[in-house]
C-alpha cells in the first residue's frame, strides 16, 4: 500500500481528540469521524505498490484537459487538474482564494506549496491508484515540491506540443468564462510557459519519461497518438486498486461498527463526500463520475478491512442506474443496521454513552428525514445525556421539529438543563420550525427567547430571517434587522446574506440590493443570494448582470441559484441547454438541481426525461419524491413511486397526498384514492386539509359518485368547505349532468366568490344540458 495502515484497532475505540480529524466535508456534515488508521507516512512503504502517476504537460489551450477526458474514458485513470483545484479554492473563498485569483488573472504560477498540498489532499482522499495530473508540474519548483511533499515520481509524462497561434485561438474560443482566457493574460501565460515549463519538459526528456504528442489535428487524431503510450502499462493499470484507508470514496456504507466484548463503537463516515470527484468535475464528464461511484460500491463490497461492516446490496449490471439507486437504499439500510446493532447491545446491558455516536446518528436521521429511526435513537440515549448534552438534544429537537413533531420537540427542549444559558438549543428549534415551513412557530420561539432573556447569536438570525421571509412580513423583518444591528451583527456576512434573502422574499428587492451592496467581503453565498433574489423577482436583466460579475470574480452560481434559474425556464430548448451546463459543471447530482430538473421536464410534458433524472439521483428527499409523483398526475404509474417512497422509508407529507389523491382522481382510481385518504391520517397522522378534500370530491365526482362527493363535504369535513372543494363538485355536476347537486354547489360558490364568472357559466351549462332554459336565463340575468 502506498500509505501505511496501522494494524491496531485500539485507536478507533479510544480515539482521543487528536486522533480525530475533521475534513472540510465532514465538518460540513456536522459529523465526528474517528480516524481508524494512522496516516503519518507519506513515502511509499517498502514493497508497497506506488500509484501510477501521469503528468500532463503542454501550453495553455494545448488540449490537455480534452485529452485527459479521453484517457479517463479508456483507461479509467483519475483526473486531477491542478488548474481546477486552484479555481475551486477561488470559488470557495478559502484563505488562499484571493491570492490564487490574482495570480491566475495575471497568468502567474501559484506557490508550489499551495498547489502540491491540494494535489496531495486529492491523492490521499482518493481510492484510485492511477492518476492523471494535468497542468502540473508547471515549474521546476513545482516538480521538486511534489517529490518532496508527496514522495512520488511520475511513470509517464505526456507533453502536448501545440503552436502558439493554435493555442491562442483555442483559448479565446473556449468560452468557459475563465478569468484568464483573454488575450492579455494569454500572452503572459505563454511567456511563462516557455520560460518555466520548458525546463521541466527537458528534465523528463532526459529521464526518458517524456512522450511528446503533436497536439494539432482533431481530438480523435491526437488521441490516436496517446493510446499506444498507455498500452504497455495496461496490465499495471488493470491491477488491483490501491486502497487508501482515509479515502471518503472508500467509506461506504457510512458506518462501520466495531465491537469488543464490552463496547460497541461506530465509525461514521459520510458516504457522499467526494472531494476528488467534485474538484475535477468542472472538466469531467458525469459518466466518469458514475464509473467512479460504481467502483466505489464494488470496492467497498470487496474491502471491509477486517471490520464488521454493514452489508451492501450488490450492484446490478447496469452501472449508472444501480450505482445510484442502491446508494440511496443502502444509506437507510446502513442507518437501520447500526441502530439495530445498538438496540441489541442495549438489550444485553451495554450502555452507549458517547454523545458523538448519538449526534452522528441523529444528524443522519435528519439528513434522511427519517423520524422513525430518530425515535429509535431517542430511546437509546441515556436520560442524563439528553438533559445535559446540548449537542445531542439539540439535534433531536431539530429532527422532531423539522418533521412536524412539535410537541415531542418541545418535550425534549423543556428537559434540557442548559437551554437558558445559550442560544444553541433555541436555534435548533427555530431551525426545525423554519425548515418545516412552520414560520410563525419559528418566530414565536425567537420572541420567547427574548422574553426568557436568552441572547440570540449569529446563528439565530439567519434562521429567524428565513422564517420571516417565509411569512413575508417586511415589518417583522425590519424589526429583526434592527435587533441584529443592536446585537452587533450588522457587519456579519453570514447574517447579512440572510438579510438579503429575507428582504427579497418579503418583496423589497431594492432593500435587498442595498444590504447586498453593504456587504464588505461578499462570499459566494452573497452573490448567489442576490442572483436568486433577482430571479425570484423576474428581474432577468439584473440577474444576468450579477451573473457576469460573479463570473468575473471567479464565483460560480451555486445549486440554489441554478435551481432558481431552472425553475424559471420557459422553453424546453433553454431547459435542455441549462441541463447540459449543469452536467458540464458536474452539478446534476445536486439534490436541489435534480429536483428542479424533474419539475422542469414535468412542466414541459417530458415525463420520461423527468423519470430519467429521478432515477439517476444519488440522493432523494421529500421534494424529489413529490416532484416525480406530481409529474405523474395523469398517469397511474405515479403510485408505484409512492410505494417505492414508502419502501424507502421516506415519510410522505401533505403535498405528497395532494399529488397521489389528484392522480387517483384524474385516472379514476377510486378505491386507491379512498385507501390513500385513510392511510394519510391513520398511518401518517396527517389531518386532511382543504386540498385533500377537494381531491376526494374530484375523485368521487369524476367517477360519477355524486352522493359520495356531496357527503364528503357535508358529513366528513370538519370545517367549512372552500371554493376549491365546491368548485370540484360543481365541475363534476357539469360532467355528469346533475343539476340538483350542481345548484347547491353553485349557490355556495356564488357566496364565496361572487365575482367568479366561471361558476355562473358552469351552472348555465348544467341547466342547458338539463334543458332548463328558464333557469339558464335566470342565471344570465344574475350575471348582469
Ligand atoms: N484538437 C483540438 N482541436 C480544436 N480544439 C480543441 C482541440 N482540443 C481541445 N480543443 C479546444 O481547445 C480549448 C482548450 O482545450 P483544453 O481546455 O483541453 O486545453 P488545456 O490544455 O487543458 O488548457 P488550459 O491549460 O488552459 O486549462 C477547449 O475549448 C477545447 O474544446
Ligand atoms: N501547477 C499549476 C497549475 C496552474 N496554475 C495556475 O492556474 C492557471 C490555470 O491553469 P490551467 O492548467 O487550468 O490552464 C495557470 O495559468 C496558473 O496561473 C499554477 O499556478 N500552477
Amino acid at each position: 500500500m502506498w500509505r501505511r495502515v496501522a494494524s491496531s484497532l485500539s485507536p478507533i475505540i479510544s480515539s482521543s481528540p487528536s486522533s480525530r480529524s475533521l475534513s472540510r466535508n465532514q465538518a460540513a456534515f456536522g459529523l465526528i469521524i474517528r480516524e481508524s488508521f494512522a496516516t503519518e507516512i507519506s513515502k511509499p512503504e517498502e514493497g508497497a505498490k506506488s500509484p501510477f502517476i501521469t503528468f500532463v504537460l503542454g501550453g495553455p489551450g494545448s488540449g490537455k484537459g480534452t485529452q485527459c477526458e479521453k484517457i479517463v474514458e479508456t483507461f479509467g485513470l483519475t483526473h486531477l487538474s491542478a488548474g481546477d483545484l486552484l479555481r475551486r479554492e477561488i470559488a470557495m473563498h478559502t484563505k488562499n482564494g484571493d491570492m490564487i485569483l490574482n495570480l491566475i488573472k495575471d497568468g502567474k504560477i501559484v506557490p508550489s506549496e499551495v498547489t502540491v498540498k491540494l494535489l496531495q489532499k486529492e491523492l490521499e482522499s482518493s481510492n484510485s491508484s492511477k492518476f492523471l495530473i494535468d497542468g502540473f508540474p508547471r515549474t521546476e519548483e513545482n516538480r521538486v515540491a511534489f517529490e518532496r511533499i508527496v514522495g512520488a515520481d511520475p511513470d509517464v509524462v505526456l507533453f502536448f506540443d501545440c503552436p502558439e497561434e493554435e493555442m491562442v485561438t483555442r483559448v479565446l474560443n473556449r468560452n468557459q468564462g475563465r478569468v484568464d482566457d483573454n488575450i492579455t493574460t494569454m500572452k503572459k501565460r505563454l511567456k511563462i510557459f516557455e520560460a518555466l515549463n520548458r525546463p521541466v519538459i527537458d528534465y523528463y526528456k532526459n529521464k526518458g519519461k517524456l512522450y511528446t504528442i503533436n497536439a494539432v489535428g482533431t481530438v480523435d487524431d491526437i488521441f490516436k497518438q496517446v493510446l499506444p503510450i498507455f498500452t504497455p502499462f495496461q496490465e499495471q493499470l488493470k491491477q488491483s486498486r490501491h486502497v487508501n484507508p482515509k479515502s471518503p470514496l472508500l467509506c461506504f456504507p457510512p458506518f462501520i461498527i466495531l465491537r469488543t466484548e464490552k463496547m460497541v463503537s461506530i465509525v461514521y463516515r459520510p458516504s457522499f463526500c467526494y472531494p476528488t470527484i467534485s474538484s475535477s468535475s468542472m472538466k469531467k464528464k458525469p459518466r466518469h463520475y458514475e464509473q467512479l461511484k460504481l467502483k466505489q460500491i464494488q470496492d467497498n463490497n470487496n474491502n471491509n478491512n477486517g471490520f464488521t461492516s454493514l452489508s451492501l446490496s450488490k450492484p446490478s449490471p447496469t452501472p449508472i442506474l444501480v450505482g445510484k439507486q442502491s446508494t440511496q437504499r443502502t444509506k437507510l439500510e446502513a442507518l437501520d443496521s447500526v441502530i439495530t446493532e445498538l438496540e441489541t447491545s442495549a438489550r444485553k446491558g451495554i450502555t452507549i454513552t458517547e454523545p458523538e455516536i448519538f449526534a452522528s446518528l441523529l444528524e443522519t436521521c435528519y439528513t434522511l428525514r427519517s423520524i422513525h429511526h430518530g425515535a429509535r435513537v431517542h430511546r437509546l440515549i441515556p436520560a442524563y445525556l439528553l438533559r445535559n448534552n446540548l449537542g445531542v438534544s439539540s439535534k433531536l429537537v431539530r429532527l422532531y421539529a423539522s418533521c412536524g413533531y412539535a410537541e415531542v420537540a418541545h418535550e425534549v427542549f423543556d428537559q434540557m438543563s442548559k437551554r437558558k444559558s445559550s442560544a444553541f438549543a433555541w436555534n435548533s428549534l427555530i431551525s426545525g420550525y423554519a425548515e418545516s415551513a412552520q414560520y410563525e412557530d419559528a418566530m414565536a420561539i425567537y420572541f420567547q427567547m427574548a422574553e426568557d432573556g436568552v441572547k440570540p447569536d449569529r446563528f439565530t438570525f439567519p434562521r429567524v430571517l428565513k422564517a420571516c421571509g417565509g411569512i413575508g412580513s417586511i415589518q417583522i423583518g425590519e424589526a429583526i434587522h434592527r435587533d441584529l444591528v443592536k446585537e452587533g451583527f450588522g457587519y456579519d456576512v453570514y447574517v447579512l446574506n440572510a438579510l438579503v434573502d429575507m428582504y427579497a422574499k418579503c418583496g423589497d428587492i431594492v432593500k435587498a440590493k442595498s444590504v447586498f451592496d453593504m456587504i464588505p467581503h461578499k462570499d459566494y453565498v452573497s452573490w448567489n443570494s442576490m442572483l436568486t433574489s433577482y430571479l425570484h423577482h423576474g428581474l432577468l436583466h439584473e440577474a444576468v448582470h450579477i451573473f457576469r460579475l460573479m463570473v468575473r470574480d471567479g464565483v460560480e452560481p451555486d445549486k440554489v441559484a441554478i435551481s432558481s434559474v431552472l425553475a424559471r425556464v420557459l422553453s424546453l430548448k433553454h431547459g435542455r441547454q441549462l441541463h447540459g451546463w449543469v452536467i458540464r459543471r458536474g452539478m446534476e447530482c445536486e439534490l436541489s438541481v435534480a429536483n428542479a430538473l424533474i419539475v422542469l421536464y414535468s412542466k414541459m410534458g417530458q415525463l420520461s426525461q423527468a423519470c430519467f433524472v429521478f432515477d439517476q439521483m444519488l440522493e432523494r428527499d421529500i421534494v424529489s419524491w413529490n416532484a416525480i409523483i406530481s409529474a405523474h398526475s395523469k398517469d397511474s404509474n405515479g403510485l408505484k413511486y409512492f410505494e417505492e417512497m414508502q419502501r424507502a422509508d421516506v415519510r410522505p407529507d401533505v403535498i405528497t397526498f395532494v399529488s397521489v389523491l389528484s392522480l387517483c382522481a384524474n385516472t379514476g382510481m377510486v378505491e386507491d384514492g379512498e385507501r390513500l385518504f385513510s392511510l394519510m391520517s391513520k398511518e401518517y397522522g396527517i389531518n386532511p386539509k382543504m386540498e385533500h378534500y377537494a381531491c376526494m370530491v374530484n375523485l368521487y365526482g369524476r367517477a360519477g359518485m355524486m352522493q359520495e362527493a356531496y357527503s364528503m363535504i357535508v358529513r366528513e369535513m370538519g370545517f367549512e368547505a372552500g371554493p376549491t372543494v365546491w368548485g370540484a363538485l360543481l365541475y363534476a355536476c357539469y360532467i355528469h349532468g346533475n343539476a340538483d347537486i350542481g345548484e347547491v354547489a353553485a349557490q355556495r360558490l356564488f357566496e364565496l366568490e361572487p365575482d367568479n364568472e366561471h361558476n355562473f357559466e358552469l351552472l348555465m351549462r348544467i341547466y342547458s344540458k338539463a334543458k332548463r332554459i328558464q333557469d339558464v336565463e335566470r342565471v344570465r340575468q344574475m350575471m348582469l
